[in-house]
Order: structure tokens, then C-alpha cells, then sequence
């Protein structure tokens, strides 16, 4: 395997609450190389966002390391490695969808020419382009999502770290918005982390898939999805796919509680 963009060794993270100790991720091991598209999926509650926010130095592990593209996890942060993108769009109000976009650039004190225009060729790249202008309250949930995606590429980071960000639209918009995340992995071949609760999602879009089990959040099978770089929707009907699905389903069931 190349130099991983993201290696996991043991790694554990503990919260401290007033009702004591709660055990998000036990011992996770994992090793994420350039360009793959990773899904982690399993229970609410098993340490998906946890191990998310861990990636991008929002949370610090309590036990056992991790190196994001070599460094610690804060050096990655700060040299910004990642694009991070929300399960709600969380765009500003009063920005048009241009100077959303263009708002990380802002902070970083980059030149109004060169915001604008990485911004646009972000917007581009997912599909926004004309709708620079618009506020957030004039496109439709997907549209914004799309949106807050641009913003996440704004810094051209090669690894994009995506906490079920389709997770709240209906299922034809997340279909449309899941071949177009295809589309722009394949141009851009990123490292995508995504989080969802979907199967089929995770099957359409990965190269692999870790599932993971809750009490205490710990991977438990890490399945091949290997579909090819061409997916068209319809892929989701072949027997292929629906024997990678079987087995996450599996993976699934076999680490699932049943006490709720
Ligand atoms: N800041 C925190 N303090 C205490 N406990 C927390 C904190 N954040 C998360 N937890 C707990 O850690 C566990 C893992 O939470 P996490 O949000 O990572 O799960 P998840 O798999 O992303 O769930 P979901 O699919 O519902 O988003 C849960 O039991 C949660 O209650």
C-alpha cells in the first residue's frame, strides 16, 4: 500500500460524563490510502462521527495513535489537509452561495481575484456554476449541500472527511447527488471519508466499506467494493452489488445489539 493518507493504530477515544466514562472507539485499526473512497457505516451511536472528528483533530484520541497524511491529526489540521462537510449545509444567510464558498479563502487573507476565482471553479465542479449570485434560501436542499461542498474544496484538499452529508434529502435528490460525488471522486480521485447509514450508498460509493458495531465503537469487518470506477445507478440492481450489500447487511447484524 502507498503512504497512507490515514493510518489508525489502536486507537480508542474515552468521554468523560457526569453519568462516567463512555467508550466511543475501542482499538480501531485502520489504514486509508491515497485516493480511496471509504465508507464508514454502522448504528447510531457506534463512533462513525467520533472517529470523523478524531481524523480531523475536533476530538483527540485517549488511547493508541493516529497520523493523517504522516503528522498528527492538529499539524494536518493546521496545514490544512482537509475539507470537512456537515450533515446540514450550514451555509451563512446573508452570503450569497459565492462568498460561502469564497468565506475560508477570506479568512486565510488570499487576494479578492484568486478567491473568486477557486470559488468559481469549485462551484463548477459540483455543478453550481451560475448560481454564484443566489443565497442559500434560494437553492434547494441539495443544491446547498453541493454548495457546502465547494466551500470544503475551497483549499483544494486532497482529503475530504464527510459526515452523512446527504443523510437529510430525499432519496431521488441523494441518488442524483451520489452520482455526482462519484463523478467528482473520479476526476479528482480525492481520499474521501464518508459517513451514512445507507447500504446501498455506501456499496454505490466506496472502494471500501468498515463496518462498525456500538459498546464500544470498534470496526468489525472491512469489505472490498470492488464495482470498478464506472457506476451507473442501475449497478445497484447487478448481483455483484447486492452480494457486497448482503455482506455489509451481515456485518451489520452480527455486531448489532438487539436491547433497543
Ligand atoms: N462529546 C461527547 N461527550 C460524551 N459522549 C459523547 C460525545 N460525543 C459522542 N458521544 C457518545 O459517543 C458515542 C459515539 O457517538 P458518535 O456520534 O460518534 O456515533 P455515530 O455512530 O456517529 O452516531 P450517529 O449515527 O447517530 O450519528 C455515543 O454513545 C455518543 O453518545
Amino acid at each position: 500500500m502507498a503512504e497512507p493518507v490515514i493510518a489508525t493504530r489502536d486507537l480508542s477515544l474515552v468521554f468523560t460524563t457526569r453519568d462516567g466514562p463512555v467508550q466511543a472507539l475501542s482499538n480501531v485499526n485502520l489504514d486509508i490510502a491515497p485516493g480511496e473512497f471509504i465508507s464508514l457505516i454502522g448504528p447510531s451511536g457506534c463512533g462513525k462521527t467520533t472517529l470523523l472528528r478524531v481524523i480531523a483533530d475536533l476530538e483527540r484520541a485517549t488511547g493508541g495513535s493516529i497520523a493523517v497524511n504522516g503528522r498528527t491529526p492538529e499539524q494536518a489540521r493546521l496545514a490544512r489537509d482537509y475539507g470537512y462537510v456537515f450533515q446540514a449545509p450550514a451555509l451563512l444567510p446573508w452570503r450569497t452561495i459565492l462568498g460561502n464558498v469564497q468565506l475560508p479563502l477570506e479568512i486565510m487573507g488570499i487576494s479578492r481575484e484568486e478567491r473568486a476565482a477557486r470559488a468559481k471553479a469549485q462551484l463548477a465542479l459540483v455543478n453550481l456554476a451560475g448560481f454564484e449570485r443566489k443565497f442559500p434560501w434560494q437553492l434547494s436542499g441539495g443544491m446547498q449541500q453541493r454548495a457546502s461542498i465547494a466551500r470544503a474544496l475551497a483549499f483544494e484538499p486532497k482529503l475530504l472527511l464527510m459526515d452523512e452529508p446527504f443523510g437529510a434529502l430525499d432519496e431521488i435528490v441523494r441518488d442524483h447527488l451520489n452520482e455526482q460525488l462519484l463523478k467528482l471522486w473520479s476526476a479528482t480521485r480525492k481520499t474521501v471519508v464518508f459517513v451514512t447509514h445507507s447500504i446501498p450508498e455506501a456499496v454505490f460509493l466506496s472502494t471500501r466499506i468498515v463496518v462498525m458495531s456500538p459498546r464500544p465503537g470498534r470496526i468489525t469487518d472491512i469489505v472490498d467494493c470492488d464495482l470498478g470506477p464506472d457506476r451507473p445507478l442501475e449497478i445497484r440492481e447487478t448481483p455483484e452489488f447486492l452480494r457486497i450489500a448482503q455482506r455489509v447487511r451481515e456485518g451489520l447484524r452480527a455486531g448489532h445489539s438487539y436491547d433497543v
